[in-house]
């Protein structure tokens, strides 16, 4: 019926007020506000200039007086381990709560130690009493390229408060405690995302889906059975041969590293925004690492050239609530190029490797060339949307996903 129960009441209420509270905040930070939308006058660039360092706040910014600020040193197995346990607890969940992100330990390590890395970024904060690690902030630093200008950024990722601690607005002053640990390294630019609106997105992108176990993924709740659909007729319809079809197909190794690092940095060039790798970027992010990411290339068996590439990585996802199952097993389309192979011939190998690892369910979003391939390779729509976004760096117009060359972990 049309009553609207209390607590459902109760709920819009709290999430218009948070939402009231999140702009407020950010109408204070420099970021593209939405009234500057249209105000075709304001120059691409950086918003504000580089405070002197001797003006950036020294001390930390204060924490509710139950609370204090932490190191997490991801080198340390507890540390490492007490930040797997607050995220495996607390992190990102699906609207319907029945999904929650897993990401793994040593995913984090990989994620949080690239090249250059900050062991200041990583920031957590405990109960002065208990100890317990109760939230969570990162930074990690990228050469990131808008259109012509090269800006060392941060790379903002896995805020987590613990779900406890929600609306007592420690996400704002960590956001600000992480700000200020950047600039103190003289970096004055981030990039980050989120599934919510915030001021102001460069790009909105959708995320695709694509069927390895429609069975479990059905059983799960993560997809349901097509309309005139039987069971048998799904697991049909998204099998997939058991060996990849692409002469000179193989796992990436380190003595590629040269030759990769030339042809991603050729194909990156066309997106407006892009990470600028170079090749220690390329060693960290793109050699396989077993449950983490991984990733393959095609050598010409004629002329040995490296003329393709493929890799995606490894994120779990705890499934809160059902009996037969407890992790749907995702793999996240990372970088991809294709000056060879056809795209839809060298994506469907991914899938083929993915379908082979035992991966559930191969995801990916609609930047770059992907949306070349999500449909003929039976990718669905996912309701999942994922907005980027620029800290004190203004992109002239909104981005498609298609001119968008970026993607974080
Ligand atoms: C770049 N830093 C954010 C990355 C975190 N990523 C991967 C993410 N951010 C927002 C999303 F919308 C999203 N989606 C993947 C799609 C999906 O699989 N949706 C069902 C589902 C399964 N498990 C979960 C866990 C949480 C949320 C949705 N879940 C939607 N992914």
């Amino acid at each position: 019926g049309n009553e609207v129960s209390i607590d459902s009441l109760a709920r819009k209420v709290q999430e218009s007020l948070s939402l009231a509270k999140r702009h407020k905040f950010w109408e204070t930070q420099p970021v593209g506000q939405f009234k500057d939308l249209g105000d075709a006058s304001l120059p691409e660039g950086p918003i504000e200039p580089p405070t002197p360092l001797a003006e950036v706040k020294q001390e930390p910014y204060n924490l509710p007086s139950p609370y204090e600020w932490t190191t997490c040193d991801l080198d340390s197995e507890d540390m490492c381990n007490e930040v797997y346990v607050l995220l495996t607890n607390n992190y990102v969940e699906d609207d319907e709560n029945m999904f929650r992100f897993n990401y793994s330990k040593e995913f984090l390590r990989w994620a949080l130690h690239p090249p250059g890395y900050y062991k200041s970024w990583h920031i957590g904060v405990r109960v002065k009493t208990s100890k317990k690690l109760v939230a969570f902030i990162t930074g990690v630093p990228a050469k990131i390229r808008a259109r012509d200008t090269v800006v060392v950024m941060a790379e903002i990722n896995f805020l987590c408060v613990h779900k406890k601690l929600r609306s007592k607005r420690l996400a704002p002053v960590m956001i600000k405690e992480v700000t200020r640990r950047v600039h103190l390294e003289n970096i004055w630019q981030a990039a980050y995302t989120a599934g919510v609106v915030l001021p102001t997105p460069v790009s909105t992108c959708q995320y695709w889906h694509r069927s390895l176990n429609p069975k479990k993924l059905i059983d799960v709740g993560f997809s349901r059975l097509g309309a005139r659909m039987t069971m048998s007729r799904t697991i049909k319809l998204y099998k997939l041969p058991d060996h990849t079809i692409t002469p000179g197909f193989r796992k990436m190794e380190l003595h590629d590293v040269p030759a990769v690092t030339r042809l991603l940095r050729n194909y990156l060039k066309q997106f407006v925004v892009a990470p600028d790798f170079d090749e220690n970027d390329v060693e960290h992010w793109l050699l396989p690492k077993e449950d983490v990411v991984d990733s393959f290339l095609v050598e010409s068996p004629e002329t040995h050239e490296i003329t393709d590439f493929c890799s995606f990585y490894t994120l779990p996802s705890s499934i809160l609530g059902n009996q037969n199952y407890s992790t749907l097993k995702a793999a996240y389309s990372y970088y991809n190029v294709s000056t060879k192979t056809p795209w839809i011939q060298l994506m469907n190998d991914a899938l083929i490797v993915a379908k082979r690892k035992d991966f559930d369910v191969f995801n990916a979003l609609d930047v770059m060339h992907n949306e070349t391939f999500l449909k003929e390779l039976k990718f669905g729509p996912g309701d999942g949307k994922l907005h980027y976004y620029l800290y004190n760096y203004r992109i002239k117009h909104v981005l498609r996903p298609s001119e968008l060359g970026l993607v974080l972990l």
